[in-house]
């Protein structure tokens, strides 16, 4: 085009003679520029695929799993995004950073991660606390809590070897920068030890649902930090998803329900209980593992032996009260915006209770008894494919441990103690857990 303006320019005696030569090596310019164009285009669509990926990482590992797929290496479904960002995507991938205040939140979520802090919640209760031996626990608890926060980041390194190996097709359906970042919707709120844990991640099989893999402990320990940096926090969700998170020492925080009724009164709170005796004895459990040195559960169930009278500023003894933990609930939200969860059900027939769950959570059941399967060795069920991952999943050896024999006579003291307290709470809520 351009050669036969020129010819037909005030230049045209330079034409004649040269005009084959010319038009070769210009149509050869014109493919190779053709072919440059394509082999950018190409290294775009290959770019995308490759360590994008890092993104994915960040998301999931506050919960967004299944959405963590933008590794997808389909060309086809790129939209024109992709090449209006072609000279960013060619440059270096740098990870993401986190902001400042967001690693704080990282580092101390990671020290305290599937942890509720006792002491936190039993100082806002103004009970009266064996300080001396809680705070020494808790500093020894940080220990085990890393070992948690192994386990779920080796969980979410499953699901994305997984991700990164499986077909287009089953990756195509989530695209990273797709759906917004909300508050949870959904809030597993109690009880330590009740198996809140179990809950959350058979919970998270469920496509209509996103949780924070962490315990946020917004409402307790971060609640200056402001509602904002809590939705960073959360994965992102698309329309009708339920964004979720779980911190069990909600429950027995004072200034929790305020707080969540104040961030909006339509959320849905879930609680796991469990015979309030057997969760005294796997708190205890849990600290013991990292103190062998403590005194013995009987010496510190007791304010004094003899006479018999429990101690009930022990946090162990104390959060088990649930009658008492649940009034302050109901001052700010009704009966029929809290689900209680068997915390002994959840083991016998997980499908059966995430049934009431989802219902509750107003979603289609979905989680089922094909999800689960019993494993002998584990002695807990354990679900057959793990979120995005097609392995079988069981919680880690933190979930589940043997518990010291405890002398039948003390159990029997605390059945003792805690039975009016368990009548009023099945009375509360109108469900007979059978603990007595
Ligand atoms: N499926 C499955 N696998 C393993 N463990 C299970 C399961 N379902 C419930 N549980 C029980 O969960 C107990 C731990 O409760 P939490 O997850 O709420 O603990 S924590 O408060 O987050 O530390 C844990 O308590 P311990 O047995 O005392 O370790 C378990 O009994």
């Amino acid at each position: 085009m351009e050669y036969s303006l020129l010819c037909h320019s005030s230049l045209h005696h330079a034409c004649p003679s040269s005009s084959p030569a010319i038009k070769k090596k210009l149509l050869l310019l014109g493919v190779m520029f053709l072919l440059w164009v394509y082999m950018l285009y190409s290294c775009v669509g290959y770019c995308s695929g490759m360590p994008g990926g890092l993104v994915v990482v960040d998301d999931s590992r506050q919960g967004g799993g299944k959405e963590g797929t933008g590794s997808e290496p389909v060309v086809g479904k790129r939209t024109d995004n992709s090449r209006v960002d072609l000279m960013s995507r060619l440059m270096p991938i740098k990870p993401q950073q986190p902001q400042p205040q967001q690693q704080a939140w990282i580092d101390d979520a990671e020290a305290d991660y599937d942890e509720p802090s006792v002491r936190t919640a039993v100082s806002r209760d103004e009970v009266e606390v064996d300080r001396t031996s809680s705070d020494d626990w808790d500093g020894e608890v940080a220990t085990r809590e890393e070992e948690q926060q192994q386990e779920e980041q080796q969980h979410h390194q499953e699901q994305h070897q997984h991700q990164r190996s499986a077909e287009p097709s089953a990756m195509s359906s989530f695209s990273n920068g797709s759906g917004s970042k909300k508050l949870p919707q959904a809030i597993i709120i109690g009880v330590k030890k009740g198996g809140t844990r179990a809950l959350l991640e058979f919970l998270r099989v469920h496509p209509d649902i996103r949780a924070v893999g962490a315990e946020p402990h917004f409402f307790d320990r971060n609640y200056n930090n402001g509602l904002e940096w809590y939705r960073e926090l959360m994965p992102k969700t698309l329309e009708g998803q339920i964004t979720m998170e779980k911190t069990p020492s909600y429950f027995v925080t004072r200034e929790a329900p305020a707080r969540i009724s104040a961030m909006s009164r339509d959320t849905k709170l879930i609680v796991v209980v469990r015979d309030p005796v057997t969760r005294a004895i796997s708190d205890y459990t849990q600290t013991l593992s990292k103190k062998p040195d403590i005194p013995s559960f009987e010496s510190l169930t007791f304010k004094n032996r003899t006479t018999g009278l429990i101690d009930t500023s022990w946090s162990a003894i104390q959060i088990g009260i649930y009658a008492k933990h649940l009034d302050n609930w109901l001052q700010y939200f009704p009966m029929g915006q809290i689900l209680f969860v068997s915390g002994e059900r959840l083991i016998t027939d997980p499908a059966g209770e995430l049934g009431r769950v989802q219902d509750f959570l107003g979603l289609k059941r979905i989680i089922t008894d094909k999800h689960f399967y019993f494993n002998q060795t584990k002695g807990f069920p354990c679900l057959k494919k793990a979120e995005g991952s097609s392995k079988p999943h069981c919680l880690g050896k933190t979930k589940g441990r043997t518990h010291p024999n405890i002398n039948p006579e003390v159990v029997q003291r605390l059945r003792d103690f805690y039975r009016p307290f368990n009548m009023k709470f099945y009375q509360m809520t109108g469900h007979n857990f059978g603990w007595d």
